[in-house]
């Protein structure tokens, strides 16, 4: 039997039915419709006939985790996961450096599924399975708690790594994926939390106080995770700052109350990951191995390196797509998927042209292994520098204005090299 369709369905927030109210009207729907095609989501706009649906419903997503191609309806097994977005933001955990009075932001907190993180799935594209996979890692070590698996004879925790080159999208994907988790496994836990530790802050300054400082914050995650009906996501970012930290101080560098402090925060994070309602997210830039005993018992440890031409072209139609629709560029035109350039065997006509210029600068910027951030922002560089002129350009002078725009980002990296200039990406 094939995975069930997981459909998301965001609640608006002055929408008072019932969940199953909601689930009942969104399956009427889909029951009508031949096929449903993951990774797709219907927005108000395509709600708008529907007045019942549009005055409780803002979104409705198919998640792509367990398919890949079109499911038909009278095959399909729903999952429906109805929730609201939280929309207070961040909360930030500021705390007080007793010797100077001075403040700052020990750990940021998200209430989940937020309205911040609404979409970042979706924009983040690799084409290996790591978004999937990472989700199924984690479910699975959430079943294996829940069915009491001693970790001792079957090796598993809820430990994850990401490392990587810089900008390619580890700190999104663990907030993507504790946003995911918030709403796949709301019946477990109808609670979410994300806590984002700054790890490299705590240890950068204070080092005298630090010590005091992990315990102040722990005893919060304490408070957070003795609900047991909490999922509680908890990112430390740039882990191998901890480690850092440690040798400092361990070669004399640093005061040895830093070590101490390191090692405070090592153990809380090592006794935090074995409640059974607690997830911890660590990622590093640095790919070899990280000298932190804590990571290194991670099960699971993913490398995410630059998108290959493949998702860079993804990604640049994407933001092509969001300019076409914002009216930055004009008329509004397809960019064909790859798929589509492919089964054309990538003959130009006059339709396809743009989307063949488009893949020909996601080819250049690929074997530059540009990161995720650094495509991101090529399209402004386009647009500011390289298509001047007052109204919107149309789609063909916008990708040649990428495409000088990228011309330019790479004799810029060059030069920042021969200064011997790390590059910023
Ligand atoms: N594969 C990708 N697909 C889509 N967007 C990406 C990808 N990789 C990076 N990005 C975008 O790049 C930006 C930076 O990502 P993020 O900060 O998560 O990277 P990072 O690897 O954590 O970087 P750093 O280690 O420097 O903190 C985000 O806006 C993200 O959306």
């Amino acid at each position: 039997m094939s995975p069930p369709v997981h459909v998301e369905v965001v609640q608006k927030l002055q929408s008072r039915a019932s969940k199953d109210y909601i689930k009942e009207m969104v399956h009427s729907l889909l029951i009508n419709f031949v096929s449903i095609s993951p990774g797709s989501s219907l927005t108000e706009k395509d709600l708008e006939d529907n007045l019942d649906l549009t005055e409780h419903v803002q979104m409705i997503s198919f998640c792509d985790i367990d398919h890949e191609t079109e499911v038909s309806v009278t095959q399909a097994e729903f999952v429906y996961h109805i929730y609201k977005l939280d929309s207070f933001g961040a909360e930030t955990d500021t705390m007080t450096d007793s010797s100077t009075g001075e403040e700052f932001a020990a750990a940021d907190m998200w209430a989940l599924p937020s309205q911040e993180f609404h979409g970042l799935w979706e924009t983040l594209i690799y084409d290996t399975k790591l978004k999937e996979d990472t989700v199924r890692f984690v479910e699975t070590a959430f079943d294996f708690a829940d069915k009491g698996v001693d970790p001792n004879v079957v090796g598993w925790n809820r430990v994850v790594l990401l490392h990587g080159p810089p900008g390619t999208g580890k700190t999104s994907l663990c907030r993507a994926l504790a946003q995911k988790l918030s709403v796949r496994l709301s019946d477990r836990f109808p609670r979410a939390r994300l806590v984002e530790i700054n790890a490299h802050g705590l240890f950068s300054k204070w080092f005298a106080e630090s010590g005091k400082l992990v315990a102040r914050l722990f005893e919060r995650l304490e408070e957070i995770v003795a609900d047991k009906r909490l999922l509680a996501c908890v990112l430390v970012d740039e882990v191998e700052s901890l480690a850092h930290a440690r040798r400092a101080a361990l070669s004399g560098l640093e005061p040895s109350d830093s070590i101490r402090a390191v090692n405070a925060l090592l153990t809380q994070l090592d006794r935090l990951r074995r409640r059974p309602n607690a997830l911890v997210l660590t990622t590093s830039n640095v790919t070899g191995a990280i000298d932190v005993a804590f990571v290194d018992r991670a099960d699971i440890k993913r490398r995410v390196g630059p998108p290959s031409a493949r998702a860079t072209y993804e990604i640049l139609r994407g933001c092509c797509s969001e300019l076409m629709t914002r009216g930055v560029v004009a008329p509004r035109e397809p960019v064909f998927e790859l798929r589509l350039l492919e089964d054309s065997r990538f003959a130009e006509s006059e339709s396809s042209r743009p989307s063949l210029r488009l893949w020909e600068v996601a080819l250049e910027a690929a074997a530059a292994l540009m990161s995720g951030r650094a495509l991101r922002r090529l399209p402004f560089l386009a647009r500011a520098l390289h298509a001047r002129q007052p109204g919107a350009p149309d789609l063909l002078h916008f990708v040649m204005a990428l495409r000088a725009a990228l011309h330019q980002y790479l004799a810029d990296a060059a030069e920042l090299e021969d200064d011997s200039c790390p590059v910023s990406n």
